[in-house]
């Protein structure tokens, strides 16, 4: 007893010693290279409960006392913010040989996805399989896809008893969440994928997404529940993915349009095809990346169509002037989305005011001075950036947090797609001075853009085709973020009503 309370007594002196050092080395003068720092009480732990909280809120608060460059304390990490286009330009498109994603990244996503893919690979062989992603998404393919999307929300639409009779609530993260699944599914992953979004492969998913823990982002090995879970989870969701390959290998099924097939058919510059278990990664990992952004988009556009019925009637009158000459609407079809302005402004304003990806991450691994600045950015920090910054931000969008996709009508921004890098055979995306990057910038930029953008105007064209929806209390507001996981969503539940456009006793309206 006595030992213990001895011991007690150590520890308790030895948290007054390191609270009282930590807070010491803060009121030091600090050297004119580094940036300013956001203080903090408490070692290790630093401000990781203000960030995790609210970093939106975190940014700009901290923003208007320092500007745009200061580190802050994250469990043990110090993490040096840069914001504004000129923090995205240094950051989104730094040099591989001084800032890094694997190092960061790595830990938490190699045991979800798998080994030699994506953060477990020499960034040269990511490049290699962003470009088998970004060439199997063709026109061909894209066009195929816009069925099968549609197809799956109708089923959806029918087959779930979300939306049974005339009108009703529902929760919308959660229906959305499981919409963007099946039509991902059945479109870039296959027909076979598709059939297995059972209850089955919902689990898998589900213990697979508990590994994105943040703790994982130091403790990834720790022998916890969740961990052991998601490695088992993995293992499965591997064994399902080589089954389908192997079957297809050995002549089971029509060569299609998805993305299975379109990686079974890539080689790597050396000559090799991409090995199975690759190929099986990859396809977690490309699930995993879509999933949580776009059902958080698609959840988002529905709550703001809610909370502004007005705006759902135009994107359905859009529908029914430019696809069906005023008359009755038949099944979409890629071409029709260049017809729908509204809609691509919809998911574009949307992508605007809410990103489920608020902190873009890089290690800095040797000293980088910061360009007209007297900074010098140290090999022991990690650079954050954060493109939700720019595009909240007056200067660049005035009434910026007003979500209002009409404002797209008279802007004529790049949203930093595509400028690829010359005399390389690997695509680099450059442009990242413009404040809108919701799909992020440089040799890390998101490949899975067309995709989204074509899952989204599908879901959101089709419900607007069947409904109107509402907010529960008839105000135009939408939820509050959910910060609290790594992809930020709306909290939960987020309910909104659901109101039938055509009578299904009565035909069409
Ligand atoms: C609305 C939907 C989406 C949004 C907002 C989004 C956003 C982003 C952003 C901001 C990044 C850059 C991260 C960084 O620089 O560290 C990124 C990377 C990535 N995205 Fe997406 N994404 C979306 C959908 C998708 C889809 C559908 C796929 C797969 C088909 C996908 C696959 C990826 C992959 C593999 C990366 C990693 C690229 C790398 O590190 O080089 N994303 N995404």
């Amino acid at each position: 007893m006595d030992t213990f309370l001895r011991f007690c007594q150590w520890l308790a002196l030895m948290t007054v010693v390191a609270v009282v050092g930590n807070i010491l080395r803060q009121l030091l003068p600090r050297s004119k290279s580094e940036p300013p720092a956001v203080f903090h009480w408490l070692p290790v732990v630093g401000n990781a409960v203000s960030y995790g909280t609210d970093p939106y809120k975190f940014f700009t608060e901290n923003r208007e006392k320092f500007g745009d460059i200061f580190t802050f304390v994250l469990l043990g990490k110090k993490i040096t913010c840069y914001f504004g286009l000129d923090g995205n330009e240094f950051i989104l498109n730094g040099k591989q040989s001084d800032l890094n994603a694997e190092e960061i990244y790595g830990p938490l996503t190699t045991p979800v996805f798998g080994s030699d893919i994506v953060y477990d690979c020499p960034n040269s062989k990511l490049m290699e399989q962003k470009k088998f992603v970004k060439f199997g998404l063709t026109q061909r393919a894209l066009e195929d896809h816009v069925p099968r999307i549609e197809g799956e929300v109708f089923d959806y639409i029918k087959g779930s008893g979300v939306f049974r009779g005339e009108s009703g609530t529902f929760d919308v993260s959660k229906t959305l969440s499981e919409i963007t699944i099946f039509t991902a599914g059945r479109a870039l992953q296959g027909d076979e994928v598709r059939a297995k979004l059972t209850n089955e492969f919902a689990s898998l998913y589900h213990d697979l997404d508990m590994g994105f823990q943040p703790a994982n982002f130091m403790l990834p090995w720790a022998p916890l529940p969740y961990n052991r879970r998601r490695d088992a989870a993995h293992a499965k969701m591997r064994g399902i993915y080589l089954d389908i390959i192997k079957k297809r290998r050995d002549g089971g099924s029509e060569e299609r349009s998805d993305m299975i097939w379109n990686l079974m058919n890539c080689q790597y510059k050396d000559g090799r095809p991409i090995p199975d278990k690759e190929i099986a990664h990859m396809m977690i990992c490309l699930l995993m990346a879509g999933q949580h952004t776009s059902s958080s988009a698609s959840s988002w556009m529905i709550l703001h169509l809610a909370s502004r019925p007005d705006i759902t009637e135009e994107l359905y009158e859009e529908q029914v002037q430019n696809l069906a000459g005023g008359g009755r609407l038949g099944p979409l079809q890629y071409g029709d989305l260049d017809k729908l302005p509204l809609l691509r402004n919809v998911v574009k304003e949307t992508l605007r005011v809410h990103s489920s990806i608020h902190s873009v991450m890089r290690k800095v691994r040797k000293p980088i001075p910061v360009p007209g600045t007297s900074f010098v950015v140290q090999a022991d920090k990690v650079l954050l950036a954060s493109p939700l910054v720019t595009a909240l931000d007056e200067e660049f969008f005035p009434n910026a947090k007003h979500w209002d996709p009409h404002r797209w009508e008279s802007r004529a921004d790049k949203d930093g797609e595509d400028e690829e890098e010359e005399g390389g055979d690997v695509p680099i995306s450059k442009g990242s001075r413009s404040p809108y990057l919701p799909f992020g910038a440089g040799r890390h930029r998101c490949i899975g853009e067309k995709f989204a953008y074509l899952n989204l105007s599908v879901i959101v064209a089709t419900m607007v085709r069947e409904f109107r929806f509402y907010t529960l209390d008839g105000k135009k507001t939408v939820p509050r973020t959910d910060y609290t996981s790594l992809f930020s969503r709306p909290v939960q539940p987020a309910m909104a009503r659901w109101e039938r456009r055509y009578s299904q006793s009565a035909g069409k309206e």
